[in-house]
């Protein structure tokens, strides 16, 4: 839905439009710019409460630097709906991160504003340290390069390796680092508590400003007092500071803490920083949420609300006349605490999603069992790794497509080892309007062709809880368990659980001359898909696997003996995914048959709804039953399949 601009704001097609504005209207600006926020978010959902708390940074950044020959990266993006705004997207932000419209993180093919596409955080100082190495190479010694960093972002190995490797490259680097002492939840670590301390810390700000008074004081006084008080800067920062300041003994130059709701100030330092060679980091404070009460209160229930009434701040939640099926991430939240309650040995571990995966439950019912580590994927997994080698049974949970960030350690670590590590996969298949960043496209791909995994996805609640009963179970070895984001399909899941025999799948229901082949939820849109078939007189028998590692042998054996034709539906990659693990077993035992494999083909789907996504790519009800309707006979409607 199209919502009206402020009068300032309006006239705002890009930056150099900003740049007409004077230093005194940039508050109203930020007025404006908040106010769109806040209008479009409510009505069309996506992150919230990051980009309330950049408005004035966005603004700075814009009118200060000189963009795009400036090359400004925002970490994970989630924030920087401002730089959107700023930067010729307004009139379109109302399609922000719906099927088609633009999308909801930077990204170079939306705009030349946007110099590095994101979504995954931590990756803003390493890319902005690439271009200005670039840069110096060219030898393009005026332009500048900034990353904008948040607190949450900082805590990732990542980041850590690009501030190491920035700091001895003499660069145009700065780096601002947007500290609300935020992650989407409260943030961690001892970085965290570093943080807050030089923020909160008396002696040392009281200490640094002394310094900066008296040395402009000393700088006033001519030129060579100026060379002067350079020497004693030099010297202090090369003793007391350095050893005090965490970026200052990773030889970056630290400015702050400044406060980053202050644009005009914002726009000096800017300014100033502009003219000082070499790596910088700029501390700011900011606050997650800033201008809406609500979400600067609640910050993590309003990092992503869904839509909501603005004035009332009522977050709208669709009405239903009877219980609905849970997520199946709060399957898992009670389902890990209900399995560790009998079983001592189990640990839950998170990098940073305990709301989003709902560890959180178990963190507040055992806290010496549950962590949550940072943005920190590979340090999640062989922390479980190292976990697992004393007899305990940890339960990793990352996202699917966080999870690239650790295949190493999971081969490395965990698969080589074979430990009793359990990883469990939220967010697999399409993650919806996080897009091509957050989809979990490839995990049944790379998870398949590691030695020593067992790899299972079930397709509903009771499956879910089933297969973690199962992995918990001694000896189990390296064990994936992926499923969706979003709802599942029983409302009465809790039933108690029992241990699936492993790698054997299930005939879903019977019938001739199609099988088709499913792993995981999206089976039940197989589900739908047969049932309307049926009403239309088709009649192909469906099977759901289980498991992609290892095959059930038999059952596939049953169905190249009996079927011709064979259509395999998985929500994940075709390349190396279950259809063409089907197709080697097809070839390993010299069966002919048919097979159409639906799934996520070779390009890069972007954001929409799930079920957009999935008639995009053919394997919604509706395209899988085209599929299957390309070999299967049509029979009077009187011939019925038991199930
Ligand atoms: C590799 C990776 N892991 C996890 C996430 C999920 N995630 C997105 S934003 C965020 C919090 C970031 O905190 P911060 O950088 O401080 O930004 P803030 O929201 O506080 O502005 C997390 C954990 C991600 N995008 N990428
Ligand atoms: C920006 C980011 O990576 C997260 O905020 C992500 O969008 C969360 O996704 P879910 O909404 O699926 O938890
Ligand atoms: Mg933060």
């Amino acid at each position: 839905m199209q919502v009206p601009a402020g009068d300032f704001l309006k006239r705002i097609n890009n930056p150099s439009d900003l740049k007409e504005f004077k230093e005194d209207e940039l508050e109203q600006v930020c007025n404006e710019l908040r106010q769109y926020i806040i209008d479009v978010v409510s009505v069309n959902g996506g992150h919230f409460a990051a980009s309330l708390g950049t408005v004035e940074l966005s603004v700075a950044l814009q009118y200060v630097l000189n963009t795009p020959y400036d090359q400004l990266v925002w970490d994970v993006g989630h924030q920087a709906y401002g730089h959107k705004i700023l930067t010729g997207r307004r009139e379109n932000f109302h399609t922000n991160r719906i099927y088609q419209g633009i999308s909801g993180f930077p990204k170079r093919s939306e705009s030349v504003f946007d110099t590095f596409g994101v979504g995954h955080s931590s990756t803003s100082i390493s890319a902005a340290l690439g271009m200005a190495v670039a840069s110096q190479y060219k030898g393009e010694t005026d332009r500048q390069h900034v990353a904008v960093i948040g607190d949450g972002a900082m805590t990732a190995g990542m980041a850590f390796e690009a501030l190491n490797h920035a700091g001895i490259e003499n660069s145009n680097l700065l780096v601002i680092l947007n500290d609300n002492n935020m992650s989407i939840d409260p943030n961690v670590g001892a970085l965290k508590e570093y943080l807050t301390d030089i923020t909160t810390s008396k002696p040392y700000n009281r200490f640094r400003d002394d310094i900066a008074t008296v040395l402009s004081k000393i700088s006033s006084m001519g030129p060579d007092a100026f060379k002067i008080a350079k020497k004693i800067e030099k010297s202090i920062k090369g003793t007391l500071l350095k050893r005090s300041n965490f970026f200052e003994a990773l030889k970056f130059r630290y400015f702050g803490p400044v406060d980053g709701h202050d644009v005009k100030h914002l726009v000096k330092l800017l300014r100033d920083l502009r003219d000082i060679p070499g790596p910088k980091l700029l501390h700011c404070i900011t606050v997650k949420g800033k201008g809406y009460a609500l979400a600067e209160k609640d910050q993590t229930k309003w990092h992503a609300p869904g839509l909501f009434d603005k004035i009332t701040g009522e977050i709208k939640k669709t009405k239903y006349d009877k219980p609905q099926p849970p997520k199946y991430q709060d399957v898992f939240g009670h389902t890990i605490i209900e399995l560790a309650e009998a079983n001592p040995k189990i640990m839950g571990i998170t990098p940073a999603m305990p709301s989003g995966c709902s560890l959180n439950l178990m963190m507040k019912a055992m806290p010496n069992r549950a962590f949550d580590v940072g943005i920190a994927e590979q340090h999640a997994v062989t922390f479980s790794a190292g976990l697992a080698t004393q007899g305990l049974v940890p339960f990793c949970n990352i996202y699917s497509s966080f999870m690239q960030r650790a295949y190493d350690q999971v081969i490395h670590d965990v698969a080589l080892q074979k430990l009793n590590v359990v990883l469990c996969l939220d967010r697999a298949g399409f993650a919806g309007a996080d897009g091509a960043t957050h989809h979990g496209a490839y995990d049944l791909a790379y998870m398949r062709c590691i030695p020593n995994m067992t790899v299972s996805a079930p397709m509903n609640e009771e499956e879910l809880r089933n297969l973690m009963y199962t992995a918990q179970l001694d000896n189990m070895g390296p064990f994936v368990i992926r499923y969706p984001r979003g709802n599942g399909v029983m409302v009465d899941w809790q039933r108690p659980m029992k241990a699936i025999p492993i790698g054997k799948g299930r005939k879903v229901s019977d019938g001739e001359e199609v099988a088709i082949l499913s792993i995981g939820a999206i089976g039940n849109e197989v589900v739908k898909a047969t049932e309307q078939l049926h009403t239309e007189g088709y009649f192909p028998a469906h099977y759901d696997l289980r498991f992609v590692k290892p095959l059930d042998e038999a059952l596939l054996h049953e169905v190249f003996t009996k079927f011709n034709h064979i259509v395999t539906v998985e929500d994940g990659c075709l390349e190396g995914g279950m259809g063409s693990a089907v197709l080697e077993f097809m070839a390993d035992n010299n069966y002919k048959a048919q097979v159409t494999r639906l799934g996520i083909p070779d390009k890069v789907i972007e954001h929409g709804d799930q079920p957009e996504l999935w008639a995009e790519c053919g394997f919604d009800a509706a395209g899988i039953a085209t599929s299957v309707k390309k070999y299967a006979i049509k029979r009077d409607n009187t011939h019925i399949i038991a199930s």
